[in-house]
């Protein structure tokens, strides 16, 4: 932890005391800064443990479920009674409006109907010679520099433009003149100072309240918005719509109306699709490669399996199919690092939950990286140990005790696009290259709305056979 990190305490169900009142009160700026910090780093040790825990912060009750049975009863059977909440909201909609990820109800739904042809199976597989094309890109750009000398350097960004290129390929057909790395320096920007908008909605400060940040970030969305708005120009200029995602958004009418999607709806769906789809995919594969680094074994295992596959997997897409010991790797590198490692909801009416009841207006959390490192649900927890998604043990497991992509019907949309698109990608690289990195620690994860490594994913690319 980058600071002495002051966690939440469980709540007391007894009145507040005076005492307990000033204690709380003069652990809340230190609290406040190791949420600004990461604040999974906030989250009491009992997450880790417990079925439930709920704290209070600033007079505010907030209840983190971490038992499979309960999160079913609440993402799947009580989905109605939830909404998105506002922090989140506050961090999200300046950049990405109210599209599919921040929208709610109707809208939401309208906007969930519209991309799901994107999303289907079959579908999915017509899209892996282009993410394979996207992986052999990468191998080539790596293997210009890749040397048994190679200087460290951080692979998220060089990973993020990968996933960048398989988004705009296959949502947007390609056609995209969107300059990649200062997009990626926009999101960064982006990010940083999102958990200020976070802390300051959970102080009830003004939207308008100035923050560190805040011009950056705010730049940074303008830019990124406005370069969805020229691709969205340039599709119409062509006039046609295409059979992709762009074209399925701007063939989208209301049932009711009939009208079409507004441009600021237009521009908060595809950008969404753009963030949500390439970041999360890219941190996956970080945390993979960085995982296999410390793991030789398991490394060359995968190797083999990879090495046994008939053809390309450009050629046979099937070869996705074939490689279950990489697909339970990279499950396992989402058990330790889910790349969305929080969902938070509100709720909007009463919420039931064994014995407990949330009222409404009330906030709950699914800390999804504590649910994966859960000593009640998992036996070594922090082991990296790709056997647990064997399909015998897996079969054992309650779905809900693993939820990288979350559940129910707000469920990651992209989820079989991102599954495919890691195994491909990782299939083409690791056979070619060995990452080395420059210390034995994993990076810390960092909470930013995603999980990140702090200070990046320093690695050597060097080649496996050199000459
Ligand atoms: C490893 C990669 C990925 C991970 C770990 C991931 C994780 C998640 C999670 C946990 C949620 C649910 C959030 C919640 O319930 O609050 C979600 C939602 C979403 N994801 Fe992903 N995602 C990944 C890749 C993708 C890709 C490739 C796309 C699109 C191309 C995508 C698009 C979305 C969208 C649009 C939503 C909102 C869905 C809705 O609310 O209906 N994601 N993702």
């Amino acid at each position: 932890m980058a600071l002495a990190a002051t966690t939440f305490r469980p709540r007391d169900e007894r009145p507040l005391s005076w005492r307990g009142a000033i204690a709380e009160a003069m652990a809340a700026p230190r609290l406040m800064a190791t949420m600004l910090d990461s604040v999974i780093d906030a989250w009491p040790e009992e997450v880790y443990a417990q079925p439930s825990v709920a704290i209070r912060f600033l007079g505010q009750r907030v209840t983190y479920i971490c038992e499979p049975r309960l999160i079913r009863s609440l993402l799947v059977d009580q989905a109605d009674a939830l909404e998105r909440e506002n922090s989140m909201l506050r961090a999200l909609t300046p950049a990405l409006g109210l599209g599919i990820l921040t929208a709610d109800g109707a809208s939401w739904r309208g906007q969930r109907r519209t991309a799901a042809p994107m999303f289907r199976p079959d579908r999915i597989r017509s899209f892996v010679p282009v993410i394979a094309a996207a992986a052999e890109a990468t191998r080539r750009r790596w293997q210009e520099t890749a040397t048994a000398e190679a200087p460290v350097t951080d692979i998220l960004p060089e990973l993020m433009r990968t996933t960048f290129e398989v988004i705009v390929a296959t949502m947007i057909s390609g056609d995209c003149e969107i300059a990649v790395a200062p997009f990626g320096r926009a999101l960064d920007d982006y990010i940083a100072q999102t958990p200020w908008k976070i802390a300051l909605a959970q102080l009830n400060a003004p939207t308008w309240m100035p923050h560190p940040g805040a011009r950056r970030g705010a730049t940074a969305a303008r830019f990124m918005r406005d370069e969805i708005a020229r691709t969205i120009a340039r599709r119409r200029a062509r006039g046609e719509t295409g059979g992709d995602l762009l074209g399925l958004l701007l063939e989208a009418r209301d049932p009711e109306t009939g009208l079409g999607l507004s441009e600021a709806a237009l521009i908060d769906n595809l950008l969404t699709f753009v963030n949500a789809g390439h970041e999360t995919t890219a941190l996956a594969l970080a945390w993979t490669l960085r995982l296999l680094a410390a793991h030789p074994k398991i490394e060359a295992r995968m190797l083999a399996e990879i090495a046994g596959l008939g053809k390309p997997i450009a050629e046979d897409p099937t070869g996705v199919e074939q490689l279950t010991y990489t697909r339970q790797v990279l499950m396992e590198s989402m058990r330790l690092y889910p790349p969305a490692p929080l969902i938070v909801r509100r709720a909007t009416a009463e919420v039931r939950l064994g014995e407990t009841r949330i009222p409404p207006g009330e906030v709950i959390q699914i800390p999804i990286y504590a649910l994966h490192r859960n000593r009640a649900l998992w036996d070594r927890p922090d082991t990296f140990d790709p056997d647990r998604f064997a399909p015998a043990i897996q079969a054992g497991r309650d779905r809900y005790a693993y939820l990288p992509f979350g559940a129910g019907s707000r469920v990651c949309i992209g989820m079989g696009l991102a599954i495919t698109e890691c195994i491909v990608i990782l299939a083409a690289l690791l056979p070619t290259f060995r990452f080395v990195p420059d210390r034995d620690a994993m990076p810390e994860a960092q909470f930013r709305i995603t999980l990140r490594p702090r200070g990046g994913m320093p690695m050597r690319v060097v080649p496996r056979r050199v000459g």
